[in-house]
């Protein structure tokens, strides 16, 4: 058994029409994932497909109008919604997509402090400025607000909250946009050492062949629902079956071809 198990997660929102009629939106109809320690698991799929959707849920973050169905197993149980909020920072880790995550009112180092006291380190405030000192954000980045930083600053703050303690599990929700290809290389190889230390990470991306890099399975999502998982060493035309992975192949850019289906 994986240390995160997610089967047939489903996930709808209720929403109301000029206050009364109501409509049911079924943004998940099925997702199957899992990730074990040791372990980089990539999801992929186009915009909308309901890649931070899982992973929101996973912590018990949508909102109160989401209807969820299926199971998420942790570490060998069922863990109900309302409980996942708890394993947020010491457990599971998510590097949010969005930098929207950040509190436009606190301070970079306030905040950076806080995510180092949920990972339980033990010592907060010196951890706080070693982990922004290592992403290259200096001593004046803890006195500023979010909107005193550029996105990829922004960024590289949300990677250091997210990787300052030893989470067993990391949602990483698109970690590298924003940053110049170096960045986003040694990103990705941060996240495999994470996971070659013991942790299991769980990467959402656009970027296929950074996945197909650093990932031991790729797990392949579309409208809603998980159609297939493969290894990179499968990532081959002649060994894929499902027609949206091979889709997703022959967009490569070694391949020459473009869907138009991803962004
Ligand atoms: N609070 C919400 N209420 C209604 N629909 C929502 C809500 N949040 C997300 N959705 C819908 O769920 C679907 C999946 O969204 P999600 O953000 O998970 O996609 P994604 O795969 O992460 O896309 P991207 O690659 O652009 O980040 C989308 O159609 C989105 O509009
Ligand atoms: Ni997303």
């Amino acid at each position: 058994m994986s240390l995160l198990e997610i089967r047939e997660l489903t996930v709808a929102f209720d929403q109301y029409e000029r206050g009364l009629r109501r409509r049911v939106v079924t943004a998940l109809s099925g997702m199957d994932l899992s990730a074990d320690t040791g372990e980089v698991v990539a999801l992929v799929g186009a915009s909308g497909a309901g890649k931070s959707l899982l992973a929101h849920a996973v912590l018990g973050l949508l909102p109160p109008n989401a209807r969820e169905g299926g199971e998420v197993r942790y570490d060998g149980a069922v863990v109900a919604r309302a409980a996942r909020r708890g394993l947020a920072g010491r457990e599971i880790a998510l590097l949010p997509q969005s930098v929207s995550f950040l509190d436009p009112l606190a301070r970079v180092g306030a905040q950076v402090r806080r995510a180092a006291v949920l990972a339980g380190v033990a010592d907060p405030a010196e951890a706080a400025v070693a982990a922004l000192r290592r992403r290259g954000l200096g001593p004046d980045v803890p006195r500023r607000y979010p909107h005193e930083l550029s996105g990829g600053m922004a960024r590289r703050v949300l990677i250091a909250m997210a990787t300052l303690g030893r989470a067993r599990l990391v949602l990483a929700d698109e970690p590298t946009p924003g940053l110049q290809q170096d960045g986003a290389r040694a990103v990705l190889a941060e996240l495999r050492e994470i996971a070659d230390g013991g942790s299991a990470v769980v990467l959402i991306t656009h970027d296929l062949p950074g996945a197909l890099d650093v990932a031991d399975r790729v797990v392949i999502c579309h409208e809603g629902r998980t159609v297939d998982a493969v290894t990179p060493a499968d990532f081959r035309a002649d060994a894929l079956s499902h027609p949206y992975t091979h889709a997703l192949w022959r967009a490569l850019p070694a391949n020459g071809f473009h869907t138009g289906e991803e962004d």
